[in-house]
């Protein structure tokens, strides 16, 4: 339980005010504030007058910011110290923190919140704070992670203030409620930030953003509600328990209230009675909590009223006012606990849970010190009086499973101190050997559990972590969409049903993963509904897909049966059902590089090399006969030559590259040639064996009918039976019976009855055929397709070493293939190459030698 903190800030006169002498009603003094009614000042005190004339008010902090010369005036860094510091201490220790400003508007919330750009706020300080307190925890032991969000409330409705410019006057965002987190905001955009510049940026754009007018009152009025959310979120270990603890920070500047002006146009009225409404709004719930927190607490209610001293009897009397009498009087009168009306404004709403609920709070209220405003101030100070009555429940947002272990570590440290003392108190073992028995067995079984608990945490704890640093996602501040990296190879779901919304990501770690589905003995780690089964194994980068007996596994829409090495991009799909796309970051950034190098020998050719060759501004060395290599400027001859022997290199790996490829495809062609035609050999054979086996059934079935016939003369064709054939012997029999069905009802005969079965068995024999026949078909295409990709892909390696070849210097070409011809060398001037910078290891690694980009299957 915590009563929200309270301060009070007042600020300098403004020019409006100082005209006439600047009279003062206000008076600080150590937590006190005092507001003296000048009106009264003429009259004889007391009497014929009920009003007091000098009010005191208790609260937590009082800053007097009228005149810097002042012995107890009070900058914005004394402000921070008090208030800004709090706000961290709570954050660190992982509670929710809001802080707001509150007050007549001009009184100086946007200064005390922002700051200008001589006088920093508390929000800048703050965020400058966060990233300085990474050293309350030995090194390496506890990291952070700050997301930002930053709104604006204006005329009730929600608006990003950090959408980007093109979003800036899109429609308002929904405010919703969560069973457990409680209100938010929905489509908020949410940015990470790693260091105060980045915060300080994202402010700086929201405070731009910000809806500002003038009034009479004060030139840049802030017309809406600004919430500036920091979601800061600590990873720690502590006593070897892995934890994290994440604590929502509300920086909250108020729209001032004012009092409506009729000489104001229509959009100020509306803005100021809106301002005016969700303030009137925050004072109901603030006073029904108030009431509500006395209620419960009538010990608390007591030491309030005392502090307050006299001004709780103004205090008492104001409440009734703001709540509208609905809830009795302030002292506790009423017995049933006022309903709070949060939802009667989006302000209210989205501050749920920093006015009575999970939040440490604390509220700034300034006041001017001019007797002109007085009236303005009093409610100001009624309203925070009241406001220090609310008690929260603030806790530490951390994770169940850790808080059980802290738990049970204090049990068992309880029970152990009790074990020592009694076992001091009972020295004589025969009197405390059952009491310390039983006591013994618990604390054994608590720390069983704790090591277990511990364990179990820990594991999970470093597998999310490890996970988590597999990743980074870019959240796009401008666009809308968002990027997530990963530098192992993963698969991503290609989910067919159009009501699935999720994307799933499963990192291929080294070794082996298992897909399957749950009810199998050992549970895989990829589980998939129905029957696919299969394994991916990792081995130092390289991926292959292994498929299991009875499961189907397709990789880029071609049946695999054996170990297939799986390639960046790759589409697979597990028991024709299950669909995911392949992806190897570490492969991908070698293609790319290999792209991107084909492209910049084919980009910086000609026009590099006459620049460099033709104008000697340029710098670049131009020798006779080896124009246009390495001519980066200055670059010494050591490093030229390096550059040179570099390419050459390259231009060999390209080289061995193309013709590993051209050796693919005539051994992929050849095990094509091989497979087709023993499928074919299989079909032929499948033919033959069909006509084989109809043959012995027309000789069997032909002696099945003369042996039932009798002498009856039917004839028996001795040619083979095609399917025809049989089915004419069916109608014949047909025929024969329903003759005889003509003249009496009798059973099929055997005859019948062996016809019927040798045409259904024909049948499904030729649909056997005709599907093998459909297989080989597909497969030959598959084949022929394969082919032309392969071609394709060699073309353009064959292009790209052409390309290389050309650039090497007059007399290190080596020489070329007989397909790509001689012109490498025959050409005048040779383009310009730049140095490669990928790794050839990871190139080996990746590519090892002899593997083939594309595994026969
Ligand atoms: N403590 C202070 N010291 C110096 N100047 C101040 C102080 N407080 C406020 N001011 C000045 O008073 C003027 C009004 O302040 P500010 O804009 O912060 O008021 P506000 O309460 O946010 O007003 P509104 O509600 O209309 O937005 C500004 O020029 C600001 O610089």
């Amino acid at each position: 339980m915590a009563n929200v903190k309270v301060a009070i800030r007042v600020r300098p006169l403004n020019a409006r005010e100082g005209v006439d002498g600047g009279r003062l009603a206000v008076q600080v003094e150590d937590k006190l504030v005092r507001i003296k009614n000048t009106k009264l000042d003429g009259r004889q005190d007391g009497h014929g007058d009920s009003r007091e004339k000098v009010l005191e008010f208790g609260f937590d902090y009082c800053y007097w910011s009228v005149a810097p010369e002042e012995p107890h005036y009070a900058s914005q860094e004394e402000v921070f110290q008090d208030l800004g510091v709090s706000v961290l201490a709570g954050a660190s220790e992982g509670y929710n923190v809001c802080l707001f400003a509150y007050g007549q508007t001009g009184t100086g919330k946007t200064y005390t919140m922002m700051g200008t750009q001589d006088s920093m706020g508390l929000t800048p300080r703050i965020c400058q704070g966060l990233f300085r307190s990474d050293t309350t925890f030995p090194e390496g032991q506890n990291s952070s992670r700050v997301e930002i969000s930053f709104l604006e409330i204006y005329n009730e409705r929600v608006r990003d203030l950090l959408r980007g410019r093109e979003q800036k006057k899109k429609a308002s965002l929904r405010v919703r409620e969560h069973p457990e987190k409680g209100p938010y905001v929905q489509d908020l955009s949410q940015h990470v930030v790693s260091d105060y510049k980045q915060a300080v940026e994202l402010l700086e754009e929201g405070i731009a953003n910000r809806i500002t007018a003038a009034t009479h009152i004060h030139d840049a009025s802030s017309r809406s509600h600004a919430i500036f959310t920091i979601q800061y979120t600590q990873a720690i270990l502590e006593n070897n328990l892995p934890s994290e603890i994440v604590s929502k920070i509300h920086l909250v500047d108020l729209a001032g209230s004012e009092r409506a002006d009729p000489h104001y146009c229509r959009d100020r009225l509306t803005e100021g009675s809106n301002i005016n409404k969700s303030l009137v709004t925050l004072g109901i719930v603030i006073s029904a909590l108030a009431q509500n927190s006395q209620m419960s607490s009538s010990c608390q209610s007591i030491n309030s009223v005392a502090s307050e001293g006299d001004a709780g009897s103004t205090v008492g009397s104001h409440t009734s006012s703001l709540s509208g009498g609905g809830g009795g009087g302030g002292g506790g009168g009423g017995r049933r606990h006022c309903f709070i009306p949060y939802r009667d404004s989006v302000l209210t709403w989205l501050l749920k849970d920093s006015l009575g609920g999970n939040s440490k709070t604390i509220m700034i209220a300034t006041v001017s010190p001019s007797c002109r405003s007085y009236n303005e101030t009093l409610s100001t100070l009624r309203y925070a009086a009241h406001a220090r009555n609310i008690v929260n429940k603030p806790r530490v947002n951390e994770d169940a499973s850790v808080r059980l272990i802290r738990e049970l570590r204090e049990e068992i440290d309880r029970l152990k101190s009790m074990l020592l003392s009694f076992k001091m108190r009972n020295p004589s073992p025969s009197l405390s050997d059952e009491r310390d028995g039983s006591l013994s067995d618990m604390v054994l079984q608590n720390e069983l559990k704790v090591d277990q608990l511990t364990k179990d945490w820990s594991e999970s704890w470093r597998d999310k972590k490890e996970l988590l640093e597999q990743y980074s996602v870019d959240i796009n501040r401008d666009r809308a969409g968002f990027l997530i990296h990963s530098l192992l190879p993963h698969l991503i779901t290609l989910d067919r049903d159009v009501l699935s919304t999720g994307v799933t990501f499963y990192h291929l770690r080294e070794g082996v993963t298992s897909i399957g589905p749950q009810d199998k003995l050992v549970e895989p780690q990829i589980v998939l509904q129905g029957g696919a089964t299969c394994e991916i194994e990792n081995q130092s980068g390289v991926v292959t897909l292994r498929p299991l007996p009875g499961s189907v596994c397709m990789v880029n829409d071609r049946e695999v049966t054996e170990p297939c090495r799986l390639a960046q991009g790759s589409v697979i799909t597990i028991g024709g059902v299950h669909k995911f796309r392949f992806n190897h970051p570490a492969e991908a950034a070698v293609l790319r590089e290999r792209r991107r190098a084909s492209e910049g020998a084919l980009n910086c050719s000609y026009s590099d090399l006459r620049s460099s060759t033709s104008d000697p501004r340029l710098g670049g060395e131009v020798v006779p006969g080896q124009t246009g290599y390495c001519v980066a400027e200055g670059e010494d001859p050591a490093s030229k030559q390096q550059c040179v022997e570099d390419q050459v290199k390259y231009v060999e790996e390209r080289r061995g590259y193309v013709e590993c490829l051209r050796q693919e495809i005539q051994t992929e062609q050849r095990r094509a040639e091989r497979d087709l035609e023993s499928e074919q050999a299989h079909l032929r054979q499948q033919h033959i064996d069909i006509q084989q086996w109809i043959l012995q059934e027309k000789q069997r079935l032909a002696a099945i009918t003369l042996e039932e016939r009798g002498t009856q003369e039917f004839g028996v064709q001795t040619d083979p039976i095609p399917s025809p054939i049989l089915d004419s012997l069916l109608t014949e029999g047909s025929e024969g019976s329903e003759e005889g069905c003509g003249q009496t009802v009798a059973p099929p005969s055997e005859v019948v009855l062996n016809r019927k079965k040798v045409v259904q068995e024909e049948l499904l024999r030729h649909h056997a055929l005709r599907r093998a026949e459909s297989r080989f078909r597909r497969k030959r295409l598959h084949y022929q397709l394969e082919r032309i990709a392969r071609k394709r892909h060699l073309l353009e390696a064959k292009r790209e070493l052409q390309w290389l070849e050309k650039a090497l210097p007059p007399g290190l070409e080596s020489p070329a293939s007989p397909e790509l011809g001689s012109s490498s060398s025959s050409r005048g001037r040779q383009p310009v190459l730049r140095r490669h910078s990928f790794s050839s290891d990871l190139l080996s690694r990746l590519y090892p030698q002899n593997t083939p980009i594309f595994r026969s299957v």
